[in-house]
């Protein structure tokens, strides 16, 4: 893989949406590719235009990340391969219907994307990051991992996974030297939503893809652990992310707290 840098980074869905615009974005910043998805054909086209826009190396690597056996491919790659010093975890799919319309093998599947695929794929290139002192974990999860009130139920939890999981990340590795970065899009122009069974056209207005990532970058390239690209006022999530500190204290006591003890007659 001739290289203008040393630096590649691998991206899970990378086909379209999302991902796709990813890879734009960092070859143009000099990094090489890894594309990961289960569209050869538009990932090849992508690695065209993008080797010929600016001539980084793009490699594919064709895998359902929901197939044990191609995820593993996909950890080895990550496991061996020292150029790779990003990790876009983005492949991820939604679902129109709701928790009791969902079958227990569906809700399996969205979960072995959203969460085992994005784990193992961490799990297998966070030693290395840590050996290096270097390396960057961008996790795609959703606004909707902070909305339960939004009906998505499996999929909001998928995605409230990937923000701990990342702030979990961010706590442990974050010492040693490795950037964790979990992103949350609100609703945004990709295919996702024809695929999950909306008409994106009878939905409210949605971002355009391109301004999403942008965002993203720029929170990105200013370290931030949680990125909320439609959130105007920073504040309030670092005052959402307060309280939740304040509560820590509380949270570990020997003993009940007294709104939970049962006051009998005879105490009374
Ligand atoms: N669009 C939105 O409104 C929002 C999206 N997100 C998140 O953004 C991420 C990207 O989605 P987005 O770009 O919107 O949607 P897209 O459907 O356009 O992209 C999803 C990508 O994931 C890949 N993918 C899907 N299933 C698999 C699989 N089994 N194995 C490997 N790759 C797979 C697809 O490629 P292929 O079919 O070729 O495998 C595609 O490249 C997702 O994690 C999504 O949850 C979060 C918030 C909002
Ligand atoms: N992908 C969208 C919903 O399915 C979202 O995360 O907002």
């Amino acid at each position: 893989m001739d290289s203008l840098t040393n630096q590649t980074v691998l991206i899970t869905g990378a086909s379209s949406g999302i991902g796709a615009v990813y890879a734009d974005r960092f070859a143009k910043r000099g990094y090489n590719l890894v594309l990961v998805a289960r569209d050869r054909t538009r990932m090849e086209a992508l690695a065209n235009r993008v080797r010929q826009e600016t001539g980084v190396a793009v490699d594919i690597l064709q895998a359902d990340l929901t197939e044990m056996g191609e995820l593993a491919q996909v950890e080895e790659r990550l496991r061996t391969d020292t150029r790779i010093s990003v990790l876009i975890n983005n492949a991820g799919a939604s679902v129109a219907s709701s928790f009791v319309q969902q079958s227990p093998d569906e809700i399996a599947k969205i979960i072995s994307l959203n969460i085992t695929a994005l784990t193992r794929l961490s799990s297998a290139v966070a030693p290395r990051f840590v050996e290096a002192g270097d390396g960057a974990i961008i996790n795609i999860s959703s606004a909707v991992a902070l909305v339960p009130e939004f009906g998505l139920t499996i999929y909001g939890a998928t995605k409230a996974f990937v923000l701990f999981l990342s702030q979990g990340l961010h706590s442990e590795l974050g010492p040693k030297g490795i950037y964790v970065q979990a992103v949350l899009p609100a609703s945004t122009r990709t295919e996702i939503w024809e695929r999950s069974g909306w008409d994106l056209n009878a939905l409210p207005p949605v971002m355009e893809v391109d301004d999403l990532v942008d965002a993203a970058l720029v929170g990105f390239d200013r370290r931030e652990t949680v990125t909320i690209p439609s959130l105007p006022d920073a504040e309030q999530w670092n005052t959402f992310d307060a309280a939740r500190q304040v509560m820590l204290p509380n949270l570990n006591q020997v003993h009940p707290a007294n709104r939970y003890r049962l006051v009998t007659s005879i105490q009374e």
